[in-house]
């Protein structure tokens, strides 16, 4: 896989523009090809855990919702920390744009093997959690399975999209439903999200 990635200023305009009309955007080669590939070559290496439902002590594992296993991102890690330097990026231009207030990032690398998907679900929900943006970035291509369907406030289909590497799929946490039909072959990703710095009941994070 090659492509040339546009300058900075180019990339931040092909996703603010969609984003700002529809409050979602798919952007296939939205990350330098190398570095897509130093992600996959990365996330081959990690230790990836069953992922849960749910943080601060209400963790679950609930394989009836999702079965991807995830591993979190983490700055000290050279490649990870390119990421996430992009993904700052986008989070200033969007700040700037949007008026979005957001002041921080996190991510992890998820993998759904044969038959893992995740539930249809938010990502957040309006008052509990500081969830604003959700971003996924597809790091391998799949033939079949494991398609992200995302649907609009009245749950009609929106847009159905197949993994490929490179792809960025960024969207508002609280507004589009979506899902993660059962993978066929193996689908590797990072999942992330923007936060804005309201505390709820007097936490950062609570349950989503
Ligand atoms: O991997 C995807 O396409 C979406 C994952 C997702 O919805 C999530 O982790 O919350
Ligand atoms: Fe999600």
């Amino acid at each position: 896989m090659s492509y040339q990635w546009p300058t900075l200023s180019d990339w931040l305009e092909q996703l603010a523009a969609p984003f700002y009309q529809q409050g979602y955007v798919v952007l296939e080669q939205a990350i330098p090809a190398d570095l897509c590939e130093a992600l996959y070559q990365d996330v081959l290496q990690q230790q990836l855990t069953a992922a849960g439902v749910g943080r601060h002590g209400q963790h679950q594992l609930d394989k009836q919702v999702r079965r991807d296993q995830t591993c979190w991102l983490d700055g000290d890690h050279p490649v990870q920390h390119q990421y996430l330097q992009l993904m700052a990026k986008l989070q200033q231009d969007m700040n700037q744009r949007c008026f979005l207030g957001l002041i921080d990032f996190e991510a992890h690398y998820a993998r759904y093997q044969q038959g893992d998907f995740y539930q249809k679900h938010l990502d957040a929900f309006i008052g509990r959690s500081n969830r604003v943006l959700s971003t996924v970035c597809y790091l391998n291509a799949v033939e079949q399975g494991g398609e992200l369907v995302l649907y609009d406030e009245q749950d009609q289909l929106l847009s159905k999209v197949q993994p490929k590497a490179g792809t960025l799929v960024v969207f508002e946490s609280c507004r589009f439903p979506h899902e993660v039909l059962p993978a066929s072959d193996t689908r590797y990703s990072i999942a992330g999200w923007f936060r804005h710095n309201s505390s709820i009941q007097g936490r950062i994070d609570p349950a989503v």
